[in-house]
C-alpha cells in the first residue's frame, strides 16, 4: 500500500448542554459547549469501513446529555473528567479522549426575592478548559477568551530599536488595551492527587490577572504580559504554566489641529487592525511547557 493512517480522532464537537439544578425556588445554570474527541485503536474503520471499533459520534452527543442528568455540572472541569474517563474505561478500542468545554456564565438578574430564576448571561469572557485522560494521567487545560481589558495612562512605550522605516513616536502616556485569550494548565495529573476546586481557582487566576494588568506600570505589553502570569503562577500552586495571545488594541491620538484645536491625551481612534500580537508563555521554574504555541490549536 503506496499510503498509511497518520494520527486520527473523532467525536461530537460542540454539543450545547444548559443544566438547571433546582434549589427549591433557586436555580443554577451551567451552560456548557462540550466538543468530545476520540482516538485509539481506529485503523480498521479508515482503511476497511468496518465500524467494530467505532463508538457512533451521536452516542458520544447523548452521552454528554446523560450526565449531565446523571452527575450534574458542578464545573466544566470535572464535567469533562468525568466524560473522558467514561469513554476510555468502558470502550477497550478507545484509548485517549480529549474534552473541550466552552462555558458561558449567566448572573442572577437580582431583583429582591422574585429573582431566583431570572439571569442574564454574563458578557465579559468565555471560559474554556480541556481535559485528556490517556487512561493513567490527566492534563487540564483551562483558560478564557475576549476579555477585554483596558487602561487610560501607566503605559508607556519608547527605547525601541529605531531603522529607517520606523516612524512610531516614543510615547510616555498612552492607552493599554487588549483582549485576553489564555490558557493555564493544571499540575493535576493522577487520581491519586486530590483535584483542585475548579471553581475557586478559576475565579482566583482571573482576579490576579486582572489585579496585575491594572496594578502593572506598563513600558511594554510584554512586561505587562509577563506580570500577569507569574502573579498567576505565584498565587496559584495548582498551576505551573500560563500562556497568553495578547492583541494590543492600539489607541492613536487624533490629530485636531486642523481644527485650531489641542489634543491633549484626550481623543483618540481606536484602530481595530492591525494589531501587535504579543504572545508568551509563564512557567513555573524547573517545569517543561505543555501548552501549545498557538492558542488556536487548543
Ligand atoms: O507594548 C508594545 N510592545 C511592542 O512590541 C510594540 N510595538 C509597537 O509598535 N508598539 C508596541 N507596544
Amino acid at each position: 500500500m503506496p499510503t498509511i493512517l497518520g494520527q486520527n480522532q473523532y467525536g461530537k464537537a460542540e454539543n450545547r448542554v444548559v443544566r438547571i439544578t433546582r434549589d427549591g425556588a433557586t436555580h443554577h445554570i451551567k451552560d456548557l459547549n462540550v466538543s468530545v474527541s476520540l482516538s485509539g485503536d481506529m485503523d480498521e474503520v479508515h482503511y476497511s469501513g468496518s465500524n467494530a471499533h467505532v463508538l457512533p459520534t451521536d452516542t458520544t452527543k447523548n452521552t454528554v446529555y446523560a450526565f449531565a442528568k446523571e452527575h450534574g455540572i458542578e464545573s466544566a472541569e470535572q464535567f469533562g473528567i468525568h466524560l473522558a474517563r467514561h469513554f476510555v474505561t468502558s470502550q477497550e478500542p478507545i484509548r485517549t479522549a480529549r474534552i473541550r468545554i466552552e462555558e458561558y456564565t449567566w448572573e442572577r438578574i437580582g431583583t429582591a426575592g422574585e429573582d431566583e430564576h431570572s439571569f442574564v448571561r454574563q458578557g465579559q469572557e468565555t471560559r474554556l478548559t480541556q481535559i485528556t485522560y490517556d487512561g493513567s494521567s490527566w492534563e487540564v487545560v483551562s483558560g478564557l477568551k475576549d476579555l477585554t481589558v483596558m487602561n487610560s495612562t501607566n503605559s508607556e512605550f519608547w527605547g525601541y530599536v529605531k531603522d529607517k522605516y520606523t516612524t512610531l513616536p516614543e510615547a510616555y502616556d498612552r492607552i493599554l488595551a487588549t483582549e485576553v485569550s489564555a490558557r493555564w494548565r493544571f499540575n493535576w495529573s493522577d487520581d491519586e492527587q486530590e483535584t483542585p476546586d475548579w471553581e475557586t481557582s478559576y475565579a482566583q487566576v482571573k482576579k490576579h490577572m486582572l489585579q496585575a494588568f491594572a496594578e502593572t506600570y506598563s513600558l511594554s505589553l510584554q512586561q505587562t504580559l509577563y506580570q500577569m502570569g507569574s502573579r498567576i503562577i505565584e498565587n496559584r500552586d495548582e498551576i505551573d504554566e500560563v500562556r497568553f495571545s495578547l492583541p494590543n488594541k492600539h489607541h492613536f491620538l487624533v490629530d485636531l489641529e486642523p481644527f485650531g484645536l489641542k489634543n491633549d491625551n484626550e481623543v483618540y481612534f481606536a484602530a481595530d487592525r492591525p494589531y501587535g500580537l504579543i504572545e508568551a508563555t509563564v512557567l513555573r521554574d524547573g517545569v517543561e511547557p505543555g501548552i501549545p504555541v498557538d492558542l488556536t490549536n487548543l
